[in-house]
């Protein structure tokens, strides 16, 4: 990892969410993607205690989970700006698209459309970390699903082998959003040999996620529309 970055992962264990915090060792300006409304005392601590500013405060998408801690985390860096795609139907101090450069200090981080688990997904590109921030889109040896939020199996499909496996090394780490079995974090290569759902072919991935049918998140009803307003509640 280059010397000029500041990294931690941080774990919600009530929807089991990971939290990333990527800071710019010269500057002290900072990046969190995918904050937990709950934990954001925790988070704000922590990047103090790191003398880190954060700068923005990054969601990969609207959330059905778990309330985002964006809004919340201005209370403690009040000139800190929310992003989420500009497709999510939601609000952010800057709605963000495809191609988007995110300057944070010297850190440089790239925006990828990804949409599919939802239409407003992106995952956010550390060349000098060597990784990915995926979110819900790519998951580690999984994927997220696509059964609501306009979600749709073949457009996942698509954008994680264009813009993610197909397209990146294979040494960048895969940092996801969720993990329900105590993983912390995948590479492009392990997932191209290991994940079972994404690495079939298009038509046997779209019957493999009809088949999933996985019980709604228990937040469902309280996160969408508090994230459809930056989880300003
Ligand atoms: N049981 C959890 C929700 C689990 C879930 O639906 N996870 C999502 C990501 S959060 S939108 C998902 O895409 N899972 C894919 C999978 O294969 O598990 C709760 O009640 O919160
Ligand atoms: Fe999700």
């Amino acid at each position: 990892m280059s010397k000029n970055l500041i990294f931690r992962q941080l774990i919600d264990f009530e929807s089991f969410t990971y939290t990333y915090i990527l800071g710019c060792a010269k500057t002290r300006n900072a990046v969190i993607i995918d904050p937990v409304f709950e934990q954001a005392k925790r988070d704000a601590k922590l990047a103090k205690e790191l003398d880190l500013n954060l700068i923005y405060g990054l969601n990969t998408h609207v959330h059905a989970d778990h309330i985002t801690g964006t809004s919340k985390l201005k209370e403690f860096f009040p000139a800190m700006k929310s992003g989420l795609s500009g497709k999510s139907g939601g609000v952010a101090d800057k709605l963000l698209k495809q191609g988007d450069l995110l300057q944070i200090g010297d850190i440089e981080l790239e925006v990828a459309e990804t949409p599919g688990h939802t239409d407003g997904c992106l995952t956010f590109i550390s060349h000098q970390l060597r990784a990915a921030f995926t979110g819900d889109a790519l998951l580690i040896r999984g994927c997220g699903r696509t059964d609501f939020q306009q979600g749709s199996s073949r457009a996942l499909y698509q954008s994680v082998h264009q813009k993610i496996l197909d397209v990146l090394p294979e040494d960048y780490r895969i940092l996801v959003g969720h993990n329900y079995e105590g993983i912390l974090e995948s590479t492009v290569g392990e997932e191209i040999k290991f994940n079972p759902r994404i690495m079939k072919s298009e038509e046997e991935f779209v019957k493999i996620m009809s088949e999933l049918k996985l019980a709604h998140p228990k937040q469902i009803q309280q996160a969408l529309p508090a994230n459809l307003k930056d989880g300003d509640i």
